[in-house]
């Protein structure tokens, strides 16, 4: 895939991708549970996307569950700011112990629902990218998304090849839509990343 990973980077993932499968036998944090599979659908997918992104200098990773893709994206990218939300307490709980772990700066896992941070000031508004996969269809993802962009931020939707079925007319009324594919290298599924940019609403 043309991605560059340094051993540092490497050893990082897997430190996550570890502690992910024991952690994983006591609370559910992904149904994703061989270790080939962790690194394709989980470390692989989060960096292809990774790749995709702009310049971003801050991004916010809405139900980011074990950590995707706003973990691999931190690692790729040190000097983001990188936020990550969870509803679920246990899941923040480990992707803090994570962030522990890894001796990260600049991340934090925020054990809140999402819609509950719209109008908080601290994140209102404050992010040039919001990204997010596996969270829910991306309508719904949009209006959850947009308030916490600033003005030129872009909103990141991971799927899988067939979600062009869920781009409305209000989604393309009001952004402007890009798309870059890519293929996972062993399964070799079809995987989507959906920009939407130039928020023509707030
Ligand atoms: C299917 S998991 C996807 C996790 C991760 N993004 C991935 O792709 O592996 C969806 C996550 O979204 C979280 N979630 C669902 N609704 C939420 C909400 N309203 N606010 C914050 N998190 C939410 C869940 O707790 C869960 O961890």
């Amino acid at each position: 895939m043309e991605i560059k990973v340094s051993d540092h980077q490497a050893e990082q993932m897997l430190v996550h991708s570890r502690e992910l499968m024991v952690w994983n036998k006591k609370i559910n944090l992904t149904a994703i549970k061989k270790p080939l599979q962790i690194a394709e659908k989980h470390f692989i997918d989060s960096i292809a996307a990774a790749s995709f992104l702009g310049n971003e200098q801050s991004v916010i990773d809405l139900g980011s569950g074990g950590g995707f893709p706003g973990i691999p994206i931190k690692i790729m990218n040190p000097s983001v700011n990188v936020v990550l939300i969870d509803s679920s307490r246990k899941k923040i709980n480990f992707l803090k112990h994570v962030i522990r772990m890894l001796d990260l700066d600049k991340i934090d896992a925020i054990h809140s629902r999402v819609e509950d941070l719209h109008e908080n000031n601290a994140y209102k508004n404050k992010f040039d990218a919001v990204i997010s996969r596996a969270f829910t269809d991306l309508s719904r993802f949009v209006d959850l998304a947009a308030p916490f962009l600033n003005r030129k931020g872009t909103i990141y939707a991971m799927k899988g090849k067939n979600a062009k079925q869920e781009i409305t007319p209000a989604i393309l009324n009001n952004f402007n839509l890009k798309s870059d594919h890519y293929k996972l290298p062993f399964e070799k599924s079809d995987r989507l990343l959906i920009k939407l940019s130039g928020n023509k609403v707030s």
